[in-house]
């Protein structure tokens, strides 16, 4: 289905569909590979991006639509990139931009609520978590 096909609902109350998810993660990821930090991460690590977009919308109809589509394991996967907690704020806000054009607004809401606490896990598991930057407490460190 191309984008021409995609529902336009201004309204935002009808359900979300797999075509415009598909969207969403097509236009994403093109502002991903020309994205001046994001991008030289992501070239390194795709080579083959069809399929790369392909997996995305998979993953993103499993976790919005309960499609369970999805294989795999984004946890391992993003552990041994090269990523930083500033690639995480840069990827949310490429999204959050991304999905307030494309989608109404309430969907578009949802994906950017689903999409923080999915980041916040994997940074986390990355091990950039916000607890890297200490425990905020008035202790000498001696590690
Ligand atoms: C909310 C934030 C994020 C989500 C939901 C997300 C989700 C995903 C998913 C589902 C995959 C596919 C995993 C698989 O192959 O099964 C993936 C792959 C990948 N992600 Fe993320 N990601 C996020 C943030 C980031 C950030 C900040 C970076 C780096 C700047 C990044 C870099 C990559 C790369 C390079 C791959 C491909 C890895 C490979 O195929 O070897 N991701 N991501």
């Amino acid at each position: 289905m191309t984008a021409s096909n995609v529902p336009t609902d201004t309204a935002g109350d009808a359900a979300l569909t797999e075509a415009q998810l598909a969207v969403l993660v097509d236009r994403f990821y093109d502002r991903v590979r020309v994205h001046p930090t994001l991008g030289p991460v992501f070239n390194a690590a795709i080579d083959d991006w069809p399929g790369h977009k392909a997996l995305l919308v998979s993953f993103w109809s499993s976790v919005a639509l309960g499609t369970r589509s999805y294989r795999g394991n984004p946890m391992a996967k993003h552990r041994g990139l090269p990523i930083h907690a500033a690639h995480f704020e840069q990827w949310l806000d490429l999204w959050q931009a991304t999905a307030s054009e494309l989608l109404p607004a309430v969907q578009a809401e949802r994906m950017v609520g689903h999409a923080t606490r999915i980041g916040r896990s994997l940074r986390y598991g990355v091990g950039i978590g916000e607890r890297t930057r200490g425990l905020g407490l008035p202790l000498v460190d001696v590690s």
